[in-house]
C-alpha cells in the first residue's frame, strides 16, 4: 500500500490525485490550511482521509505532493526539512515555477531527502478542488526537475507514481524552466492583468466598453481571472525573468506604435501574417 498525503487540496493537487486514485494499492490523505476544502474533498472521492497533524502523516508518507501556491510551498518544504521522514519517501510539488523552489529543496538534500520538482502544463483561470478533474493533466507537458541527488530510479518511481494523470513527462533545468514558463505562461498572464485595468479605466467612462465586449476579449483575458494569491507569489519568484520579458514587451509595443504611426500597409499587412503563421504553427 503506497500512502501519499496531499497538501493543499486544491485544483492542481486535487486533479493530480483523482487521476493516481485510478491505481488500486494507494491511499491519499489530504491536509489544508482550510478544513471545508478537506471535507468536500474528501466527498467528491479525490481524497481517502483528512489530515489533521500533518507532521505524523508526512512522517508516514511514501509520497508528499505540495499542491499549495509556490510561496506556502517553499515554507513548507522548511517544515519538511525538520521532520523525520521514511528514508525511502519522494516529495514534489506542482508549482509554476522551479528555480527558487528548486533552491529550497537543496536543504531538504542535505537532511538526505529526495525533492523532484513538479508542474504540469494545464490548469485553469479556476481555483479549488471543486474544479479537479481526473483528466486535466491528459496530453499535457509535466516538467519534472530532478536535482544532481535524484537516481534514475526515484525518478521513474515518481514518473510511475503520477502515470494515470496521461502527461508527457519532460525533464529539464530549473532555470530553464522558469525562463521558458516566463515566455508561454507568466508573461502572457501579466499582459491579460494589465489590459483587463487598461479596459476598466475606459469602461469606468463609458459603460458601452462593457457591453460590447466579445469573444476575443474573453480568449485574451480569461486567465485574468485566475487565482490573485497564486499570481503574486509566481511574479515574485520569477521576477528576473519577467522584468527581462517585460523590456522586451515595452520594445515591442514600441515597434507596434511606429508601424501605426507610419500606417504602411504592406508593413502592417507583415505584422499580423507573422504573427498568424507563428501561432497557427502551435498546436494547443
Ligand atoms: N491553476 C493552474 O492553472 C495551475 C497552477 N499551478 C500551480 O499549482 C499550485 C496550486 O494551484 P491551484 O491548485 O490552482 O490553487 P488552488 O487555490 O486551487 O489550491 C491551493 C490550495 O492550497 C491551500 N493552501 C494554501 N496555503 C496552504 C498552506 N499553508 N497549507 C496547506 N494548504 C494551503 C489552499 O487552501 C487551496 O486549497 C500553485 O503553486 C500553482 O502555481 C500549476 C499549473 C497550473
Ligand atoms: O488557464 C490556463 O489556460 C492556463 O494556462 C493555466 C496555467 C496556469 C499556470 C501554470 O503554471 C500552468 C497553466
Amino acid at each position: 500500500m503506497t500512502k501519499v498525503l496531499l497538501v493543499g487540496v486544491g485544483l492542481i493537487g486535487g486533479s493530480v490525485a483523482l487521476s493516481m486514485k485510478k491505481q488500486q494499492d494507494i491511499v491519499i490523505a489530504g491536509y489544508d490550511i482550510h478544513t471545508s476544502n478537506l471535507e468536500m474533498a474528501k466527498s467528491k472521492g479525490i481524497i481517502d482521509e483528512m489530515v489533521l497533524d500533518v507532521q505524523i502523516e508526512a512522517e508516514r508518507a511514501d509520497l508528499i505532493i505540495l499542491g499549495t501556491p509556490v510561496e506556502q510551498t517553499i515554507q513548507f518544504m522548511e517544515k519538511l526539512a525538520e521532520w523525520d521522514l521514511k528514508d525511502q519517501a519522494i516529495i514534489t510539488d506542482v508549482g509554476s515555477t522551479k528555480w527558487s523552489i528548486m533552491k529550497a529543496a537543496e536543504r531538504l538534500n542535505e537532511s538526505g531527502k529526495t525533492f523532484i520538482g513538479g508542474h504540469p502544463m494545464a490548469g485553469s483561470h479556476e481555483s479549488g478542488a471543486v474544479h479537479a478533474r481526473a483528466d486535466l493533466f491528459r496530453g499535457a507537458r509535466y516538467v519534472l526537475t530532478p536535482s544532481a541527488e535524484t537516481t534514475v530510479a526515484q525518478l521513474e518511481m515518481l514518473t510511475k507514481w503520477l502515470s494515470d494523470t496521461e502527461a508527457n513527462f519532460i525533464t529539464m533545468d530549473a532555470k530553464e524552466h522558469d525562463q521558458v514558463t516566463g515566455v508561454i505562461s507568466h508573461l502572457p498572464h501579466m499582459i491579460a492583468a494589465s489590459l483587463v485595468r487598461q479596459v476598466e479605466e475606459h469602461a469606468n467612462k463609458n459603460n458601452l466598453v462593457r457591453q460590447m465586449a466579445a469573444g476575443g476579449f474573453r480568449d485574451i483575458t480569461r486567465i485574468a481571472s485566475s487565482s490573485p494569491v497564486m499570481w503574486r507569489d509566481i511574479s515574485r519568484q520569477n521576477r528576473e525573468t519577467l522584468l527581462d520579458l517585460l523590456e522586451d514587451w515595452m520594445k515591442e509595443m514600441q515597434q507596434v506604435k511606429q508601424l501605426l504611426e507610419k500606417s504602411d500597409q504592406q508593413e502592417l499587412y507583415t505584422y499580423f501574417s507573422d504573427a498568424k503563421t507563428f501561432r497557427d504553427s502551435i498546436c494547443i
